[in-house]
């Protein structure tokens, strides 16, 4: 079982297909940025830091490969490029995050009369290739504090229940994973009790991708259907509810799975901490609120349907929004790679240059 969800190597790059696990294992090529929206359209891979380094990968591929007449010719089309792969998806806001700082690198490099048409290209390239590299350390990192945080909540050397959903792991990012890298920290550390995974209707991200994750890593894991977490919370002691993000407003508002919002309402009745993990390029600064964020509505057939079978009556009308914003009263932390901040802490770490 291979947890790697991308591989880069001697440029070329290739995904796992998310669409074909658990039962298959089967990695996909990506030649291009045409390939690379595809992908991350399709869900062949799926997760707010992966999108955005499958899709600035994409490009690395392609740029390799192309010949350029000039540094303003280049510098247009990772513009056009970027801007494309944003459109894949709009929740997440990492892909963007990464194309902004793209471009703005592009268009110093193509002003700089010091830099030739070769160095521009060797120096763009290079600045893509290090995001693998810096998620799995940002990954690290998050785990590190969000350990702290949880165990903080418990006296001595007690074990903690975690409840996740959705999936956050290193099929969703460069490696280790966000929420999931806070639980894997845990048992690293022994201080895992028990982790419960939601099923994450209608994709299956917890059933098929984090539960896939955890019996890997042999870490002790239950999996609950989405309608179970008040249920879990009476019964079963939960220590603290990590999730991961695909967009963090100003506000601390946090735009997640869908399910996310109805699992925090559930956890502030029963009083249990409800955190999310995400690195600082799932905070968007520019948008003030949760009002703010477009929220994807997928298919019909991913509710109607598991695989080729049909579930749902035929005729049926359905609404399939991919995404839900928890308002930031129900967030009693981020967990970064730089700390964890009470969401009304954002702003001011933003204006200090916290980024
Ligand atoms: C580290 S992944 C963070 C989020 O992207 C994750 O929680 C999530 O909602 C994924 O949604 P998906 O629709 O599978 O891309």
């Amino acid at each position: 079982m291979s947890l790697r969800a991308i591989k880069y190597e001697n440029n070329s790059l290739e995904i796992l297909d998310q669409l074909l696990l658990p039962a298959q294992s089967k990695y996909i090529q990506v030649k291009g940025v045409e390939d690379g929206w595809k992908v991350i359209n399709k869900m062949q891979v799926r997760g707010a830091p992966a999108i955005a380094i499958v899709g600035c990968l994409s490009l690395a591929v392609e740029l390799k490969a192309e010949k350029f007449d000039s540094k303003k010719q280049m510098r247009q089309e990772i513009e056009g490029k970027l801007n494309y792969l944003v459109s894949s998806r709009p929740t997440a806001v990492n892909m963007k995050i990464a194309a902004e700082e793209l471009i703005d690198l592009a268009n110093q490099l193509s002003k700089d009369e010091a830099v030739t048409l070769d160095e521009m290209k060797s120096k763009f390239l290079k600045t893509i290739e290090d995001m693998l590299a810096k998620d799995i350390a940002d990954n690290r990192a998050i785990g590190k504090y969000g350990a702290k945080e949880i165990l903080s909540r418990v006296s001595g050397d007690s074990l903690v229940r975690v409840l996740t959903h959705c999936n956050t792991g290193s099929l969703a990012t460069a490696n280790y994973g966000t929420a999931l890298g806070v639980i894997r920290t845990l048992h690293e550390m022994k201080r895992l009790e028990h982790v419960y995974c939601t099923e994450t209707r209608p994709y299956n991200q917890g059933a098929r991708l984090t539960a896939y994750e955890l019996v890997h890593d042999k870490i002790p894991a239950t999996l609950i259907v989405d309608s179970m977490v008040a249920a879990l919370m009476k019964h079963r002691n939960i220590t603290a509810v990590v999730v991961g993000a695909d967009r963090v407003a100003a506000n601390g508002d946090t735009a997640n799975k869908i399910g996310t919002y109805q699992i925090a309402v559930i956890a502030k009745h029963h009083g249990v901490p409800f955190y999310i993990a995400a690195p600082f390029t799932s905070v968007d600064m520019s948008i003030p609120s949760g009002d703010h964020i477009i929220i994807e509505e997928r298919p019909d057939r991913e509710m109607t349907h598991v695989g080729e079978h049909r579930i749902a009556a035929k005729g049926i009308a359905c609404w399939n929004p991919a995404f839900d914003v928890t308002p930031a009263s129900l967030i009693a932390g981020i967990i970064t790679e730089k700390g964890v901040y009470r969401p009304e802490q954002l702003k001011g770490l933003f204006a200090g240059g916290g980024s």
